[in-house]
């Protein structure tokens, strides 16, 4: 595949998020959802919220004790490699992905505004199979700010702005590569609901319901999904899974580790 420019899917409202719609194609996006069906059950860790399963290795005090990956990463569709070609990991340590965190999520369950901490480089690619998902990224409430901590909730002791700084509508098929400060300041969540209500203003701004956020990249959708949807449209979610490819920077057996 040609090598993607990743400016040119910058989402508005951010210099640090891209959304490529299509990464994968229809065909692909069955596969890997049959091999990621196939893949062994003992492999799947169950948390509250979803299901996940670890590719690539066990991150252990920020250190990752590498294992191959599933070969429909790194073999057909070569997910890694097309990945590279984007060019969001060319400054990376690895200059590629070396850990994959596939999570599975039912209708209802989503994931807490969180922070994917120091383990890894700070740039992720997210891959969406299956279903859609609404993303938000969220900052932390300055803590003078009584409006901002109403209804707010609590990470690591601090108050996060229960409004989000940027809202996203993840296609299946598409990537996100969320990079720089809205990897390291910011945190990012999906609500736990089943279905995302879109509202769409005369000036065709879309929204989603229940959220001041607008959908920030409501223009960079799929021509024919995005201009079939009307104002009051409900998605309903169905099981979604999720490829978070990072580089965790330090590697057992990696340089660090030979030198004497
Ligand atoms: O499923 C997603 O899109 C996000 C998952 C996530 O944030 C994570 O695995 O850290
Ligand atoms: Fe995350």
């Amino acid at each position: 595949m040609a090598r993607r420019d990743l400016e040119q899917f910058k989402v508005p409202g951010s210099s640090n998020a891209f959304y490529i719609p299509n990464f994968v194609s229809e065909e692909e996006q069955e596969y890997l959802i049959r091999k990621i069906l196939e893949s062994p059950r003992h492999k799947w860790k169950a948390l509250a919220n979803r299901r996940v399963f670890f590719s690539g290795g066990e991150v252990s005090k920020n250190v990752l004790i590498p294992q191959a990956m599933p070969s429909f990463l790194t073999g057909y569709p070569n997910i890694i490699g097309r990945l590279q070609d984007t060019g969001a990991f060319d400054s990376s340590p690895h200059c590629a992905p070396n850990h994959v965190i596939l999570n599975e999520y039912l209708p209802g369950q989503g994931i807490m505004p969180h922070e994917d901490g120091p383990s890894y480089h700070p740039v992720v690619a997210t891959i969406s199979l299956g279903s859609h998902a609404v993303f938000h990224y969220y900052q932390y409430a300055i803590e003078s700010d009584v409006s901002a901590s109403a209804g707010a909730s609590l990470q690591a002791g601090r108050t996060i702005n229960p409004r989000p700084v940027l809202s996203v509508l993840l296609e299946p098929c598409s990537a996100i590569v969320t990079t720089s400060s809205l990897y390291i300041s910011h945190l990012h969540g999906i609500q736990d609901i089943e279905e995302d209500t879109v509202s769409i203003t005369e000036d065709g701004h879309a929204f989603v319901a229940g959220l001041e956020s607008p959908v920030a990249n409501w223009h960079m959708l799929s021509p024919t999904k995005a201009q079939a949807m009307h104002s009051g449209d409900i998605l309903r979610r169905g099981t979604r899974y999720s490829l978070t490819c990072r580089d965790v920077e330090k590697v057992m057996g990696g340089k660090t580790f030979l030198r004497q």
